[in-house]
């Protein structure tokens, strides 16, 4: 992304753009209404990455053109960064700008902030990082108390104070918190993110018995959902974010919400009985687990075949993605069991052609 692409007075043409692309990609699946939630049109990302430019002794923040990789673009502040990830840029480069171990080689500066003012800085090194990187690295944190430092080198990570944030969304008027670690995946729009979770809460609000979650992160979406079932299973295959995932369930005092560490094709296999029931999904009580919901949020490849048959097997399916033609795909072969009751598209990624949607599916009564 380039960030002159970033112009709020566009915003609404954008979004317009988008919800007219998605809808003939999805023409002939016979969907209901789109719902369109809008993003806001700047300050909506709450992480963002820029490699670090050297010029002499000066340095400054660069992004690139994917059209035109070798050309730094300058970049002092970023429109679509949190208005704290704007304040941080030139503070932070006036602290380091006259300290060459701190300056020397760095390639890449990565925040993660939070609604709530908290603020992760990672710094990453050409160089191995050492003992005097830490010294000042320490100073460089005693004029940023409010923030956690990280060097990166290629075989070290240096933890200052502590490698994650704590943020806390709003969903119905309720908040929730969520640990969110640096380098594991969190939504980057937290404003489209409480728009997401509010309207799984919506679509899911008739469902009872028990949910089954695959993709489940850091428990995003387990945690608010988990109060309209009895039970809910959820799994991942990230060990970074299921320790997240299980920290927030005990931070929110979830009681009914279990996470297991798991690959979706092996969860798969075993709930279509090609493989016996791990230990991990016994013990998560999965063999009691009757799902009346399952929730699909993976990564843009989209579902595997033995993921479709399993999800197939459940009545309602809440299937969240951020690729529409993995989704339109998926979709098709759902299409001879279950029809989609409710289609949202959530601009998650705004000056971007990426796409976040939602659909809710139910059973096709025969
Ligand atoms: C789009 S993210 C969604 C995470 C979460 N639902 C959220 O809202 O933050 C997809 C998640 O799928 C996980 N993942 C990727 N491949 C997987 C696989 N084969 N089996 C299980 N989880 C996988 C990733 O680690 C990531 O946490």
């Amino acid at each position: 992304m380039r960030p002159d692409q970033i112009q709020p007075e566009k915003y609404q043409q954008q979004l317009a753009e988008k919800q007219a692309g998605l809808n003939q990609l999805m023409a002939d699946l016979g969907l209901p209404e789109m719902e369109v939630f809008d993003s806001e049109p700047c300050h909506y990302r709450m992480r963002a990455e820029f490699r670090i430019w050297h010029d002499g002794d000066d340095l400054f923040y660069a992004m690139f053109d994917s059209a035109d990789p070798r050309t730094p673009i300058r970049t002092d502040q970023f429109l679509a960064a949190s208005a704290l990830i704007n304040t941080l840029m030139p503070e932070l480069l006036d602290a380091i700008r006259d300290v060459t171990v701190l300056r020397h080689k760095l390639f890449q500066v990565d925040f993660l902030t939070t609604t709530t003012g908290e603020a992760l800085i990672s710094l990453l090194y050409h160089k191995p990082i050492d003992d005097e990187w830490n010294a000042a690295a320490g100073e460089l944190n005693k004029a940023f108390p409010a923030c956690h430092f990280i060097g990166r080198s290629r075989k070290r990570k240096q933890v200052l104070t502590r490698d994650f944030v704590m943020e806390t969304l709003t969903v119905n008027g309720q908040k929730f918190h969520y640990q969110q670690v640096e380098n594991s995946f969190t939504q980057p729009n937290a404003g489209i993110n409480e728009k997401m979770l509010t309207w799984a809460l919506d679509v899911t609000k008739q469902a009872s018995g028990d949910l089954l979650e695959m993709y489940c992160g850091n428990g995003n979406f387990s945690i608010p959902l988990a109060r309209h079932f009895d039970r809910v299973v959820a799994t991942e295959i990230s060990k970074v974010s299921v320790n997240s995932a299980q920290l927030n369930i005990a931070i929110n005092g979830m009681q009914n919400v279990q996470v297991v560490k798991m690959a979706s094709e092996d969860v798969a296999a075993a709930l279509n009985g090609e493989t016996e029931l791990p230990k991990s999904l016994l013990q998560a009580g999965m063999e009691t687990l009757s799902p009346s919901v399952v929730l699909v949020d993976p990564p843009r490849a989209g579902l595997d075949e033995a993921t479709i048959e399993l999800i197939r097997k459940v009545d309602e399916i809440l299937y969240i993605s951020c690729n529409p033609e993995t989704l339109k795909a998926n979709l098709e072969s759902l299409a001879s069991t279950h029809q989609v009751v409710r289609y949202a598209m959530f601009d998650q990624f705004p000056y971007t052609h990426h796409v976040e949607t939602g659909v809710y599916l139910q059973r096709k009564s025969v």
